[in-house]
């Protein structure tokens, strides 16, 4: 049978030519028992997108948009990035064999997302200001040079990433899940994700939708406050603050379609503190073996205070997708576990730490 990847779909994908691909997409889709009896819910899957090539998500959405960059004669691609988007353009750039211009907010990108976009030959700008200051200033860069813009502002990173949805439902059999619970930070995912499952609906390959329920942290949360005010569109927030930095971001450029993705669905959307997402992170870990970067971790953390508020019914089927592996953010791990035991090499020092004598 077909390797299960983002190409498994390509009827379905507006691309002509030949991908750039390495083998994106086909993630695991683990039933977490142990997880949801914590929760208290009855079916819980976690669609683990941190075994993506690259470590996360992001890899769907630049197969598609760098095989497009190509397609329209680009010859430089270039984002911003809290980290995976730079990590991702700089592999899928360096398999097209064209130059890629990242920008990130100095100071604030996890370590294996920095060492990955350095390796795989991106120029890398590290911006004294926060993602949203990047992202104006890569956009402003685009429209004064001919460099190919790869951010979720970008139709074709959506167009990879809705092959999510499709996975989820072939892995289900063709069962659609009563909710998706995902990380929210420029609010591109949540919206592919409906795009995927609304046309699966479409083409009468499903019989219905599930409710998209994002969840932010509560220190960068434009997404939540709308949904809960029922404004219309988002108020930007000025200084976004979390530990979960790739979802630091105060000016979603996607809001306005998330926000109708929310609402037509039925979903919702809900924030989360930075405790509440390293306590998810170690229940994924420990529990269910999944080992997760903490913004990925916040769609368990808010999976869970949505259940112990009665919003989410503990006899629904949810899907938590977890967006990028742990390896992306090591630091954060160490600074929250305990040290490791240093002792002496003999075995009477060896038992003395386990057995304590
Ligand atoms: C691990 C992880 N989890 C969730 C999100 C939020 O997805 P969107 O709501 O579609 O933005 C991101 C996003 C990262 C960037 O935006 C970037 O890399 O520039 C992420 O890396």
């Amino acid at each position: 049978t077909e390797c299960p990847s983002v190409w498994k779909y390509a009827k379905l994908l507006p691309i002509d030519s030949e991908p750039v691909t390495i083998q994106e997409g086909g993630t695991p889709l683990y039933k977490c028992d142990r997880l949801a009896e914590k929760i208290g819910i009855k079916e819980l899957y976690v669609k683990h997108e941190g075994m993506n090539p690259t470590g996360s998500f992001k890899d769907r959405g630049m197969t598609v948009g760098v095989t497009k960059a190509l397609e329209l004669g680009m010859k430089t691609v270039a984002c911003a990035s809290t980290g995976n988007t730079s990590a991702a353009l700089a592999i899928y750039g360096a398999k097209a064999g064209i130059p890629v211009i990242v920008l990130l907010p100095a100071g604030k990108v996890a370590l294996g997302k920095i060492a990955q976009a350095l390796m795989h030959g991106a120029k890398v700008l590290s911006v004294r200001g926060n993602f949203d200051d990047a992202l104006a200033l890569v956009r402003t860069l685009c429209s004064q040079e001919k460099i190919y813009l790869l951010n979720s502002i970008n139709p074709y990173r959506l167009e990879g990433q809705k092959t999510i949805g499709f996975e989820i439902a072939d892995q289900l059999g063709f069962k659609v899940p009563d909710r998706i619970v995902l990380p929210v930070g420029n609010a591109g995912n949540i919206t592919a994700i409906f795009k995927g499952f609304r046309e699966f609906k479409i083409l009468g390959i499903t019989d219905s939708l599930p409710k998209m329920t994002g969840i932010q942290a509560e220190g960068s949360c434009p997404i939540v406050k709308a949904i809960k005010s029922g404004a219309p569109a988002i108020t930007p927030e000025e200084h976004p603050e979390t530990i979960a930095t790739a979802i630091r971001i105060g000016n979603p450029v996607n809001a306005t379609k998330a926000l109708s993705a929310i609402r037509q669905s039925g979903g919702t959307a809900e924030s989360v503190t930075d405790e509440e997402i390293l306590a998810a992170q170690k229940d994924l870990a420990r529990l269910e073996g999944i080992g997760v970067e903490p913004a990925s971790a916040a769609s368990v953390a808010g999976l869970k205070k949505l259940v112990d508020l009665g919003v989410i019914g503990r006899d629904e089927t949810v899907v938590c997708i977890t967006t990028g592996h742990l390896l992306k953010d090591p630091q954060t791990v160490i600074d929250i576990c305990e040290e490791p035991t240093v002792v002496d090499a003999n075995i009477d020092a060896i038992r003395e730490a386990i057995f304590g004598k």
